[in-house]
């Protein structure tokens, strides 16, 4: 599904990602690992066109994707930010603008889907009509994870999804995002998330050092 050959990117002059390659296989679930600041979120938003490369191939779906042509990842890949801002006047326009989106005009908004995944993440119906501003840290995150659910991407992109949960959510949350045979590439300092994963890969000073299986329990 994604493979990328010697990806270099510089932000602010440095290089922050170097040399790297990786390929990530439709149903796998991948998490990058490494010391802060290694470049873990930036490989992730550059995948997504949130950083540019300036060196390197970039293969999606076995389709050459350049800087212009990022748009094709983007219609397919869903891409839970650390920050990911929830806009609208209620949650449940945030929830549903990017069913107005030209692109995804021809999509309806699964509102069965959205009470299956609120049940789920333990979020009560009223929060919906609530403004975004006054959603604790982790009701955004959530609400931010099924933003990219309902839209139902081929992948799915997460920087630390569970960063702001308690125990309760954070498992729901592992359940649904890497408990169905989803493709997930992410990154998280979190053990539980990462026990998890199937593939571990290493990270340090911006290169891919390691790449591991990791023995999954369900
Ligand atoms: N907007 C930016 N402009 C310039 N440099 C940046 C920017 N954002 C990050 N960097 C630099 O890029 C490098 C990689 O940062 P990145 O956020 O990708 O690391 P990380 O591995 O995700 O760290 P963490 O685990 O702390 O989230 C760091 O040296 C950081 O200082």
């Amino acid at each position: 599904m994604i493979k990328l050959e010697g990806l270099q990117v510089v932000r602010g002059g440095n290089t922050v990602i170097r040399d790297s390659s990786i390929t990530v296989h439709k149903g796998e679930s991948v998490a990058l690992q490494g010391p802060s600041g290694c470049g873990k979120s930036t490989l992730l938003k550059t995948l997504v066109g949130g950083c540019e490369w300036q060196a390197g191939h970039y293969l999606f779906n076995h389709q050459p994707v350049t800087p212009d042509s990022i748009h094709i990842v983007r219609l397919k890949a869903g891409y839970i930010g650390q920050e990911s801002a929830l806009s609208g006047s209620t949650v449940l326009e945030a929830l549903q603008r990017p069913f107005s989106f030209k692109v995804f005009r021809a999509k309806s908004f699964p509102e069965h889907t959205l009470y299956r995944l609120m049940d789920q993440f333990l979020l009560s119906r009223s929060l919906l009509e609530h403004h975004p501003s006054e959603l604790s840290g982790g009701q955004k995150q959530r609400f931010a994870i099924i933003r990219v659910l309902l839209l139902e991407p081929e992948l799915i992109i997460a920087d630390e999804p569970t960063s702001a949960l308690d125990a309760e959510s954070r498992n729901n949350v592992i359940e649904e995002l890497l408990g169905r045979g989803r493709t997930v590439i992410s990154t998280s300092h979190d053990q539980h998330w990462l026990d998890r994963c199937e593939r571990i890969v290493m990270m340090d000073n911006g290169q891919i050092i390691g790449d591991k299986q990791n023995v999954v329990c369900h």
